[in-house]
């Protein structure tokens, strides 16, 4: 039986990264994905973009849906204040344990909670089981039709305050039609969509900005 992809995403890593240098860790991945073999992480050039609206946000909590490998997740970590917290939810345990491994590397750890399971069931439990308020920041990379009912149930949980800052990835490849319509249509959010090109190819795709407006 052979290797999986994001084992050998994992390599990549401990073979071209340094550890405790985020940096090199997503260049290794980021190289991997352009020569070698593509995958579905944010990538070098949208992952500018996050961090630059990260940099804006400086979020204290932040939410990750959709860890996959950790490579967002370290992006996110990585810019992080000191005592700042993300919490990243995986839904395949065989992804979460290859992200583990690769946040680690990192050395960001400390400031990561990754959590496995359907985002539909964890969502309700942020509050009790994180001790958390409201999120300051979320990234949404998971499965596009969950988008707009995780949005909803956050709204619902009491999991989005005045500013919030949701950022979706793939709103035009593969693509999150109802999520645009969802969040362009509300009263009670403020979007802007950011165009770029899908992960590590010439295609177009983007990420949408939605304040939260209470
Ligand atoms: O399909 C895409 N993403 C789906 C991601 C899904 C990830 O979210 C997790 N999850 C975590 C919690 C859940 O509740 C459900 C799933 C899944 O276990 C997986 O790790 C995608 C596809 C392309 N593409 O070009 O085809 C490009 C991208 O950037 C993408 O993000
Ligand atoms: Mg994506």
């Amino acid at each position: 039986t052979g290797s999986t992809r994001p084992q050998r995403m994992l390599k990549a890593v401990q073979k071209n990264a340094t550890k405790g240098d985020p940096e090199s860790v997503i260049s290794a991945i980021d190289y991997y994905c352009r020569h070698k073999e593509w995958a579905m992480n944010v990538g070098d050039e949208k992952g500018l973009i996050l961090d630059s609206v990260l940099t804006e946000v400086n979020p204290s909590t932040a939410l990750e849906l959709g860890t996959y490998c950790g490579y967002s997740t370290v992006r996110i970590a990585r810019l992080l204040s000191p005592g700042s917290k993300l919490i990243t939810v995986e839904f395949n345990p065989d992804f979460a344990a290859v992200a583990r491994q690769i946040i680690a590397y990192a050395g960001l750890q400390d400031k990561v909670t990754l959590v496995e399971g359907p985002s539909g069931d964890l969502i309700p439990k942020m509050k009790e089981r994180f001790g958390i308020k409201s999120f300051d920041f979320v990234f949404l990379d998971h499965w596009k039709d969950r988008y707009v009912p995780d949005t909803k149930l956050l709204e619902d949980c009491g999991l989005l305050r005045k500013g919030t800052v949701l950022l979706a990835d793939n709103v035009i490849c593969p693509g999150a039609p109802e999520y645009l319509k969802y969040v362009k249509n509300s009263a009670h959010y403020e979007s802007q969509y950011y165009k770029s090109n899908l992960e590590y190819t010439k295609v177009e795709d983007g990420l949408e900005k939605s304040v939260f407006l209470g």
